[in-house]
């Protein structure tokens, strides 16, 4: 049984106003050296660590118009700017939830472009669906994303460079939360007690950070029903029982769907047609239908699709030879080797392809690329 992992969250800094005698004569001008002192505070708070600057600004504005205050003001202000130091300190070294750290797009979508391969429509909605939710001070139900093609696709791939700009620590991020449907819900006599578990789960890593990102990999292997147990929290709520899930992101990974997406790339190769022509709209309510009716895809008669509570679903296309060499290219310059175009192409030719009579597409993808390397 898997217990809640707490997690540490930044705390908000709180400056109290300080009590103003009942003084006629000198209220304005008091009144007039808080405004600038707080306008140097605020300057504290915006710079953290170059907060001695603004604490020397708002003694020195407080000063100007009434030196009785000054203590107070050195007072709040070096307790803002010890409370600063803290954080940041405590950021350093333990991990804090960062949920307003805005989403980096741009460096998202160089990274996607660079390092996976043959996923145009992936790349695509992945970046359209995070960018839209993160730019979002006020989304309405958390981020759904289902993610659907054959082994070796990029699937765990993707989901692990997601993490990675969502919460730097990526998989080994208090914040992110990783799922096996045969590892975490093995038993279908347990299916219960799987709901209860994650619901807590769910409830208790979204309170601690409401930007935790959850990710259920071999979808297609949950046993039908469990994934239901955490509809309330996809759903358009503002809060379920005093927890707002709105911050936070929903990823699956499933191998359903793959028949049909490999049969659209298919018609497009035979129709001559280009790959990269594809568009979401001839794969998305296909992929969609296709789960929904399909009783190995862990979203079997789900009341997720029911709802329309998953916000996209991705299409991930099989891999040619050409995306496989990629593969072996980029495994190589992981390990500092120079690349060998001799034994990319042996490692290639090595892999297996389908359908039988083109031999297109690799039935592992890049999924076996890393150990077969290791033999040249
Ligand atoms: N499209 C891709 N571009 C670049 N590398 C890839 C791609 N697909 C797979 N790989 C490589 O192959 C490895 C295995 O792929 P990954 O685990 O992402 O497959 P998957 O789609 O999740 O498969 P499964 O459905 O079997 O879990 C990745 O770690 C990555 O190195």
């Amino acid at each position: 049984m898997w217990s809640f992992r707490g997690a540490g969250g930044a705390r908000g800094a709180e400056v109290t106003q300080p009590e103003v005698r009942s003084d006629p004569v000198g209220r304005a001008t008091r009144r007039g050296g808080w405004r600038a002192a707080k306008v140097a505070m605020r300057r504290v708070a915006r710079l953290g660590r170059g907060a001695v600057v603004g604490l020397l600004l708002a003694v020195h504005a407080v000063a100007a118009f009434e030196p009785i205050t000054v203590g107070i003001a050195i007072g709040a202000a070096t307790a803002l700017t010890g409370y600063l130091s803290y954080t940041d300190l405590y950021c350093r070294f333990a991990e804090c939830c960062r949920e307003k750290q805005p989403l980096n797009a741009s460096a998202l979508k160089l990274e996607l472009e660079e390092k996976l391969f043959g996923q145009h429509l992936a790349t695509e909605v992945i970046l359209k669906a995070l960018t839209g939710f993160k730019n979002n001070k006020n989304p309405k139900k958390p981020l759904t994303l289902s993610l659907h093609g054959w082994a070796g696709t990029g699937k765990n791939f993707v989901s692990q460079i997601v993490a990675e700009h969502l919460h730097s620590k990526g998989l080994r991020s208090n914040f992110v939360h990783l799922f096996v449907s045969t590892l975490h819900f093995p038993h279908e006599q347990q299916i219960k007690l799987y709901q209860d578990q994650l619901q807590g789960w769910i409830r208790g890593n979204v309170s601690a950070c409401a930007s935790s990102v959850f990710i259920f990999d071999e979808m297609d292997k949950l046993h039908p029903g469990v994934i239901d147990a955490i509809k309330p929290f996809l759903d358009y709520y503002e809060q379920v029982d005093g927890v707002s899930y709105r911050k936070a992101i929903f990823i699956f990974l499933s191998n359903a769907g793959g028949d049909l997406i490999t049969k659209i790339a298919l018609d497009f190769w035979r129709a001559g047609r280009k790959r990269e022509d594809i568009q979401l709209k001839d794969l998305e309510p296909v992929l969609s239908v296709g789960v929904f009716n399909n009783k190995h895809s862990g979203l079997w008669h789900s009341g997720l699709i029911d709802r329309n509570l998953i916000d996209y679903f991705i299409p991930f296309l099989p891999l040619e030879y050409r995306h496989v060499k990629m593969c072996v290219r980029a495994e190589m310059r992981a390990r500092g080797s120079a690349i060998d175009e001799d034994i990319v192409t042996r490692v290639a030719d090595e892999m297996t392809f389908f359908p039988k009579s083109e031999k297109i597409y690799s039935d592992k993808g890049c999924k076996t690329v890393q150990s077969r390397l290791d033999f040249h």
